[in-house]
């Protein structure tokens, strides 16, 4: 076979591995969650979808020599190829917040976008793997399973919003109070994705470290806002995007080990759930070939963290919003 044939059997995406698509791959998430899932070996073919730029992003990233085949997609009418066959759909398109937004702000531009890009995921690979980043997470996640009941395709263990970043930043300001490696700290982050949704559970942190009521106010609050504080940062620019392409390669790559087999994989992560009264909670999940196997109970809570109270309003309502805005007429 001559050098040009072998690289049209390449580009034809030959290796073994996973099949993964980014949408909204040439956004500030988009681009370094991109460039990680290339490097990852696990993954032998990344599509990049997006309304804008992708040709540009993913002739850059072909470049770099790594086994993974990356085609890029532009635009509505490419939305079926960019997911035929997928295993793993990650999702960070949509608009970010600017000071003084709240990510419910968001609402009325990110709905739409995630409601038609699961559209397409109910068509074009209703198998896959839904990890949903697009804000606000609390109402996005129950979009995508009221769009994806109403195709008949909806399996609740194949649909996550990621919360990964919320148990970084807990996991990263926790070890600066312990003052040990934030990679041998884990921090249980459950709830929601927003504000006071966001309920760290200090109680559970391992290793085992009894917080003083300054630190445990300190730190819930800090770990609430993150996202907030790297909004003022970024003074009008945007919001997370480095650590939130990190949390989300993390998050993405869980998902892969699980389908390829390996055991005793858990996360925090939104998903339908029974743990609570909520019918969408932020937990721990035993991840494995089918997706979310098994949903953790919260398990010993003290006064402060008993608190599930205080978000009832917030995230029901959040949820509510999401449900109800599927099943209202189409604008245009
Ligand atoms: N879950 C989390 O923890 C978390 C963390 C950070 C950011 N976010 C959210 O992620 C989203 C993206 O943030 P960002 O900083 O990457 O924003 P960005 O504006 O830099 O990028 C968004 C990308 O989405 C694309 N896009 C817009 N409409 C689209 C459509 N219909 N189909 C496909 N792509 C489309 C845009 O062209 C753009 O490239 C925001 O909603 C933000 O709030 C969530
Ligand atoms: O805060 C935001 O708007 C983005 C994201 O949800 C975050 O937590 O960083």
């Amino acid at each position: 076979m001559g050098g040009v044939e072998r690289e049209l059997t390449r580009a034809r995406g030959a290796a073994p591995g996973f099949k993964v698509a980014v949408l909204g791959a040439a956004g500030g998430i988009g681009q370094p969650l991109s460039l990680l899932l290339k490097m990852n070996p696990l993954v032998s073919t990344l599509h990049l979808y997006d309304v804008f730029n992708t040709p540009g992003v993913t002739a850059d990233l072909s470049h770099t020599n790594t086994s993974a085949v990356v085609r890029g997609y532009l635009g509505k009418d490419q939305l079926g190829p960019a997911l035929d066959g997928m295993d793993l759909v990650i999702i960070p398109a949509g608009v970010p917040r600017k000071p003084g937004m709240t990510r419910d702000d968001l609402f009325n531009i990110n709905a739409g976008i995630v409601r038609t890009l699961i559209e397409g995921v109910a068509k074009h690979c209703p198998q896959a793997i839904i990890n949903i980043i697009s804000n606000p997470v609390n109402s996005t996640v129950p979009i995508a399973a009221e769009v994806l009941k109403i195709a008949g395709v909806y399996d609740p263990r194949r649909l996550f919003g990621v919360t990964t970043l919320d148990v970084m930043r807990a996991n990263t300001f926790v070890a600066e109070v312990i003052g040990v490696d934030p990679k041998e700290v884990n921090v249980p982050v459950v709830g929601g994705h927003a504000g006071i949704t966001i309920l760290p559970l200090l109680s559970q942190t391992s290793p085992l470290f009894s917080f003083n009521s300054k630190e445990v106010e300190y730190l819930t609050n800090r770990i609430q806002n993150g996202g907030t504080e790297v909004v003022e940062a970024k003074a009008g620019t945007g919001s997370a995007t480095l650590s939130m392409a990190y949390a989300a390669a993390k998050f993405g790559e869980a998902c892969l080990r699980a389908l390829q087999g390996e055991t005793g994989i858990v996360e925090c992560a939104y998903v339908a759930s029974e743990v609570t009264e909520f019918p969408f909670f932020a937990s721990k999940v035993r991840l494995g070939r089918t997706g979310a196997e098994e949903i953790f109970p919260l398990g010993p809570l003290n006064s402060f963290e008993r608190a599930l109270e205080k978000m009832k309003a917030e995230l029901q309502g959040s949820i509510e919003k999401g449900v109800n805005f599927v099943h209202k007429p189409k604008s245009s």
